[in-house]
């Protein structure tokens, strides 16, 4: 097993007019699970194909630990892929196709058939092994595809390509957990391509965001939503995805339409004033009625909350004091079952609230809409720059328990992330 190393790699396919992957300095670590996750048309399949060997990059080199393979061709790179579709020796037998990578490499006979017998039982292929590949539907036969990729404990890398599509979505957990149990018995280091969010979350160790070529995030699921470091990871991890609402630093305030709602945080310092954007996930903004708001000594009768004193709403005054939240009128409720989603107005944006399902909240009634502390950051041109800090008190810690110590990485050279 050995670390992958991209140095400056990138990838054109039209010498040079577009570019599928820019420069990328990158190490995928021994042992690990990746997902590579992105939509359609990023650059995944491109960077896949590179570390196996089936594209040269236009720039760059690539290292399995300390051997430079750049211009190594695939059989010499030692590393297993799995495609989109399946791709097998269809006179061959189930057995003999797994079998296959293990005699080719001259594996003693016993060993083979304890490896073979080993990953069929795991993939639920036991009752196929005799029968002939091309006899399987194309569902079973991805699931020997995936097999004899997985069958060899001494590759390098094992890369998967989107490899559950042509599997019927019932058995996808499954074959999920299936593939985390060998890859936890093998250690081999796995890249797993996939557009799909909620795949790239439950499967991997470390999930890395491509978007338009680079690599914009990675990190463990958990850190990629509590904290993401580029908009495109808020919008494109999370169901919905992050709220973005457009504000402006001034005096060391933000403001959205006016009003405002915290004090701005840098990452790495005082921030300068200007415009910025708040990105809050709807799981971490919460919603005070009108009549509850603090500082809100209006009638009982009026939940409209417009007038609350202690807001500090567009065209006044903020002072010193702590907003009560940015008011806005609720728009819409989407009752989902075990949450509601409480769509709301806010200075021309919409702002979303996922609440239990037992919040009782109307569509036109004003009310108060709070960031969670911590959970609230802010943006400029879409990479995260600050968070946004509560206007008395101290930023809490965003990150905690099992996310200590697990900080994303960037690719090197790359600042953000
Ligand atoms: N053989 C090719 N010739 C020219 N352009 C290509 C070729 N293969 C890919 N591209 C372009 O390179 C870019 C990246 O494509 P790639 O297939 O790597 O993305 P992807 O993230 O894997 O997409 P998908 O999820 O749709 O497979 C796209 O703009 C695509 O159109």
């Amino acid at each position: 097993m050995a670390d992958i190393r991209l140095e400056g790699v990138s990838h054109s396919y039209d010498g040079g007019r577009t570019w599928a992957l820019k420069p990328m300095t990158w190490t995928w670590r021994s042992n690990r699970a990746y997902a590579l996750l992105g939509p359609s048309g990023c650059g995944k399949t491109t960077l896949l194909n590179i570390i196996s060997g089936l594209i040269s990059p236009t720039t760059g080199r690539i290292w399995l630990g300390d051997r430079e393979v750049t211009s190594v061709p695939t059989a010499g790179r030692n590393i297993a892929q799995v495609f989109q579709f399946p791709v097998l020796y269809e006179q061959m037998s189930v057995y003999d196709n797994l079998a296959f990578p293990l005699r080719n490499r001259g594996y003693p006979r016993a060993e083979v058939d304890r490896r073979v017998r080993t990953v069929s039982q795991l993939l639920g292929l036991d009752g196929h092994l005799g029968r002939r590949s091309r006899r399987l539907d194309p569902g079973r036969q991805q699931i020997v595809c995936l097999g004899r990729g997985l069958v060899r404990p001494d590759v390098a890398a094992v890369l998967l390509d989107e490899p559950l599509t042509v599997i019927d979505p019932a058995l996808k957990w499954t074959l999920r957990s299936k593939l985390k149990e060998i890859h936890r018995d093998t250690g081999h280091t796995l890249v797993y391509v996939t557009h799909d969010q909620t795949e790239a979350l439950t499967f991997a160790d470390e999930v890395v965001v491509l978007k338009d070529g680079e690599i914009v995030q990675a990190g463990e699921p958990t850190e990629l939503f509590l904290a993401p470091a580029h908009e495109f990871v808020g919008h494109f991890i999370g169901s919905p995805g992050m709220n973005v609402v457009p504000a402006e630093i001034t005096g060391g305030v933000v403001r959205v339409g006016g009003a405002v709602v915290g004090r701005a945080a840098g990452d790495g310092g005082d921030l300068p004033p200007g415009p910025v954007r708040i990105g809050v996930r709807p799981e971490f903004v919460r919603i005070v009625p009108g009549r509850d708001a603090p500082g809100w000594g209006g009638p009982e009768t009026d939940t409209a909350g417009r007038d609350a004193p202690g807001w500090d709403g567009p065209g006044r005054d903020a002072g010193a004091r702590a907003a009560p939240g940015l008011q806005a009128r609720i728009t819409g409720v989407d009752r989902m079952g075990s949450y509601h989603l409480v769509h709301a107005r806010v200075d021309g944006h919409t702002l979303v609230s996922k609440t239990g399902p037992g919040s009782r909240h109307e569509p036109g009634a004003v009310a108060f809409f709070r960031f969670d502390p911590g959970r609230a950051f802010l943006f400029r041109d879409e990479v995260r720059c600050g968070s946004l800090a509560p206007l008395g008190g101290s930023l809490e810690q965003p990150l905690e328990g099992p996310l200590e110590g697990a900080r994303g990485r960037s690719p090197e050279g790359r600042q953000g992330a």
